[in-house]
């Protein structure tokens, strides 16, 4: 059985529409460790999972980058959430005329054996996503394997382009009530329509695909 390690019962909602029968969702607060990327707190979180649940696992980590300030928040969303708080970091990107942002989302596989072997080595550092252009680049190239130190970990990205707005709606969770997507904000949408378009979707969308044709 794979297991979707998370706390967090918004991915979960979420992730049901991609988890067929042979996914359950497993409570278990992983390390984050401090990293730039979110590639490389995915990875350390699944190994780490991978240990505690000893079966094959994915994690999804999961951040919002306003382009303005340099891809901030990023990896440090939750830490930014829980002490700034969404409507602040709101009215400091609008204050700052700081609008244009993404979310991005990493899920990491892990079942403790290698992978085929990628074709490159995969840079999981400076993904701060200061180009929304070449998201598309960065988000291909994340599709890999990170051999890293350790256990492999399988790696499936997403992203989602979006601005900045007064807080609206009252579903979804975290950032979503601040963040617009072509005139509705995350939390304006049901989980359908949120996962037809953004970053969980995409990232859940390719590893379900790769897992069903394992
Ligand atoms: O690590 P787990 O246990 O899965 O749960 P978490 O809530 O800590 O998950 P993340 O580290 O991935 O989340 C980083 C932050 O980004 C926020 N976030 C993640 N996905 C989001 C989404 O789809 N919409 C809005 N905010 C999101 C979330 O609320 C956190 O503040």
């Amino acid at each position: 059985m794979l297991r979707y390690v998370t706390t967090n019962e918004g991915k979960v909602r979420e992730a049901e529409a991609y988890l067929g029968d042979e996914v359950a969702a497993f409570e278990y607060d992983y390390t984050e460790i401090q990293a730039d990327s979110l590639e490389a707190v995915a990875a350390q979180g699944a190994r780490e999972a991978y240990e505690h649940v000893d079966g094959p696992v994915i994690v999804d980590d999961a951040g919002l980058y306003l382009e303005g300030f340099d891809g901030f928040p990023g990896p440090y969303s939750a830490y930014v959430e829980n002490t700034l708080g969404i409507e602040r970091v709101g009215r400091l990107a609008r204050r700052e005329n700081a609008r244009r942002a993404k979310f991005r989302c990493v899920i990491a596989y892990c079942d403790g054996e290698p992978f085929e072997a990628s074709p490159e080595p995969v840079d999981v550092e400076d993904r701060r996503g200061r180009d929304l252009d070449a998201d598309d680049r960065a988000t291909a190239a994340t599709d890999d394997t990170v051999v890293g130190s350790g256990l492999p970990v399988k790696l499936f990205a997403g992203a989602v382009p979006g601005r900045i707005v007064e807080p609206r709606g009252d579903g979804g969770f975290g950032y979503d009530p601040i963040f617009e997507h072509d005139g509705t904000t995350f939390a304006e949408m049901g989980s359908e329509k949120k996962n037809a378009v953004s970053h969980r979707g995409r990232a859940l969308g390719k590893f379900a695909e790769w897992f069903a044709e394992r």
